[in-house]
């Protein structure tokens, strides 16, 4: 006689893990053509031959200045413009020539990115059992996902999901994902890709079009890759940041603030100049909800903050409404400053250089960092997502 059948609620219970999910390992990667915020508009108005639209030439000057944007990074370079003279006028069909270069360079930056992560994790690509890649440069299928899971060799068994157009909060998603996988999956690793390459939305500026004009002077290109994985392996597998809890907002009555759209011309995209104004009055009650669900009490100067730096504003809105302390946004700051806002993959480099802080920190003052922490990042909807971490001991061994 066998023994008796599994109950679902026994198989349900042996499919699920036992601890919470954690980020195990973070890589990030850039294109290598970098430009000084201050040369851009010099740079843009000459490469898109509007010099004459002097009034625009200037506004996108007070803006960079404004940016606390130091330099970015983009894929699309003076010879690759020079090969595709349509990009520059948003009138022209150009979306064939912008999606055939997104579809190959989009996953490539994700594998840089990704094989960092698969470094800093410390085991075999092939041990990944989840792929979550988000971008807003996809428009084709098989799409970045499946070309990564060739680039890096991953198992045929791979389960992919693939993010379009989720804009600034696409790495915020992603994460919730992988953590719902990671504890709903014994034994999964997860790995989060977030590649986001301008050029599809490049184009020259156009009076009466503000937005091209904000876009020109935030935006950059990146990619951005977390492992993700509950109980993790000792001693190979170290978690930086467990996922302890997550959320989505979305804001009512904004559908129409933050906006982008797939056009023959190249993305369009719409930015209100609501945004600060909406995400300060809103950011306070997703903290609140949030920590109340899992029963902690914090005092915001008491967290440490990964919070996606959209714009130089909306970082000094949120730090006046919650009261925060100088330099708890410095992660924030940093990444903004020295890449831009990279729309979804923005957040990973936040977490990446606050590890790295962290543990400096540690390591210069021997303080304990603080244990409890956050991330949150914001796009289309207006949609926020938050999500509570918590650091674990060891993470002063990092
Ligand atoms: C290197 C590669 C480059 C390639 C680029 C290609 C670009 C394509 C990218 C497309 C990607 C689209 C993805 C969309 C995803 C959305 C998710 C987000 O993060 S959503 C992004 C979330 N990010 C945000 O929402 C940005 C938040 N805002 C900020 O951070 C700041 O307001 C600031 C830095 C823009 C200006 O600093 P501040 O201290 O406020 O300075 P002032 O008060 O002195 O104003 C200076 C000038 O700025 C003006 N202006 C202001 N707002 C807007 C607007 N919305 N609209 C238009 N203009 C705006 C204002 O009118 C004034 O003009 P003027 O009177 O001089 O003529």
């Amino acid at each position: 006689m066998g023994s008796a059948p599994a109950t679902i609620g026994e198989i349900r219970r042996a499919q699920r893990a036992d601890g919470p999910a954690a980020v195990l390992g973070i890589g990030t990667a850039n294109p290598s053509t970098c430009v000084a915020q201050d040369d851009y508009p010099d740079y843009y108005f000459r490469v898109t031959n509007s010099e004459h639209l002097t009034d625009l030439k200037a506004k996108l000057t007070r803006i960079c200045k404004k940016s606390g944007i130091k330099q970015r990074f983009m894929h699309l370079d003076e010879q690759l413009l020079a090969a595709n003279p349509d990009f520059t006028d948003r009138a022209l069909p150009s979306l064939d020539a912008r999606v055939d270069i997104a579809s190959a360079a989009v996953p490539e930056l994700a594998a840089s990115a990704a094989a960092k992560a698969i470094a800093d994790w410390g085991r075999p690509a092939t041990d990944i059992t989840h792929l979550i890649f988000s971008t807003y440069s996809g428009a084709r299928a098989p799409s970045a996902d499946r070309r990564l899971a060739s680039l890096l060799g991953l198992s045929p068994t791979v389960s992919r999901t693939m993010l379009n157009l989720h804009g600034c909060y696409g790495g915020g998603r992603s994460l919730q994902l992988a953590k719902e996988l990671a504890e709903n999956n014994r034994g999964a690793r997860v790995l989060v890709a977030c590649s986001e390459i301008t050029l599809i939305a490049f184009y020259g500026p156009e009076s009466g079009c503000p937005d091209t004009i904000l876009g020109q002077a935030l935006f950059g290109d990146g990619a951005g890759a977390v492992i993700v994985g509950a109980d993790p392996v000792s001693p190979v597998e170290r978690p930086l940041f467990e996922m302890a809890f997550a959320s989505q907002t979305t804001i009512p009555e904004t559908e129409d603030d933050i906006s982008m759209e797939i056009t023959k011309g190249g993305m369009a995209y719409h930015i209100s100049n609501q945004v600060t104004r909406l995400l300060g009055s809103n950011v306070e009650r997703c903290l609140i909800d949030a920590f109340d669900a899992i029963g902690v009490r914090a005092k915001w100067n008491d967290l440490f903050w990964a919070i996606h730096p959209g714009g130089r504003a909306i970082l000094d809105r949120i730090e006046g409404v919650l009261g925060l302390d100088d330099g708890k946004l410095a992660a924030s700051r940093h990444v903004l400053s020295q890449f831009g806002n990279m729309s979804g993959t923005t957040v990973i480099f936040v977490l990446d250089e606050l590890r790295r802080r962290r543990a400096a920190k540690h390591e210069q003052e021997g303080e304990a960092p603080d244990e409890w922490g956050v991330v949150m990042a914001f796009g289309p909807g207006i949609t926020i997502e938050t999500m509570v971490l918590h650091a674990p001991s060891s993470l002063e061994g990092n």
